[in-house]
């Protein structure tokens, strides 16, 4: 049933924009070009990502990235590099980031994760920069549930780290008041709509392919 259920994912996945658009992608590809003139052996090399999953934190992004890595055709980073959104990262270049990733042949796509990218303010531009064409993932879940869960990795952290703990409602909502306190970061992750507002001023909606989290869990292949 399981190894039924791969199968039908790995079809599932032909259809994802970073799949169908491959061709375009690796246009855009620097190794492309010398593809054809390379020893087999050298093809596998480390690509920078055609594919991004930019978050959300806490929405699946973990199930995500490891569902799509079933596709022969997909490499992925296993870490969250946080090279586009955080500046200590970001200054280590390029060449840097390249090192961050898988091995590859030409025809396989590379696919990085890091959640923060999507709430990052900095992060769009140099995605932009780096590559135009780049492919965006963003696996949304219920809101309020994703703040809850955002709350309780907070939280742990704290625990473990001996730090004074808040109590949800305290942080949640505003002062001796009913209203959403917006600010509280597990709140404004949760702001979907702001967040890609902003990376829709420099990457155009067919780019991005947002997957329902919610349904992602209980059914996969209909995402
Ligand atoms: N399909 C599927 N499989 C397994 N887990 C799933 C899935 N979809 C969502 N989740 C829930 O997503 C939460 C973890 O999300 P992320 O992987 O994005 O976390 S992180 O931001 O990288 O820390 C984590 O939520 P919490 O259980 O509330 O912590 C997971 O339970």
């Amino acid at each position: 049933m399981v190894l039924l259920q791969i199968i039908f994912l790995q079809y599932n996945l032909y259809s994802i924009p970073c799949y169908e658009t491959s061709t375009e992608i690796f246009r855009y590809d620097t190794d492309y070009s010398d593809r054809y003139n390379a020893d087999p052996q050298q093809h596998h090399r480390r690509r920078l990502p055609q594919c991004l999953i930019i978050g959300v934190r806490k929405g699946g992004t973990r199930a995500l990235l490891d569902a799509i890595a079933l596709h022969p055709m997909i490499k992925v980073a296993r870490r969250e590099v946080h090279f586009f959104n955080h500046n200590e990262t970001y200054m280590l270049g390029t060449e840097w980031y390249r090192q961050q990733m898988p091995y590859s042949a030409p025809e396989q796509i590379t696919v990085e994760k890091t959640p923060g990218y999507i709430t990052s303010k900095l992060a769009a531009k140099r995605v932009l920069q780096m590559n135009p064409n780049m492919k965006l993932l963003v696996i949304v879940r219920d809101p309020v549930i994703r703040t809850i869960s955002d709350f309780t990795q907070v939280f742990y952290t704290k625990l473990e780290r001996n730090k004074t703990l808040s109590e949800f409602e305290n942080v949640v909502f505003l002062p001796n008041s009913s209203q959403i306190n917006l600010r509280y970061k597990p709140v404004q992750n949760s702001l979907y709509a702001e967040h890609l507002e902003h990376w829709l001023h420099y990457f155009p909606l067919s780019q991005f392919l947002i997957i329902d989290g919610d349904k992602f869990i209980t059914n996969p292949l209909s995402q």
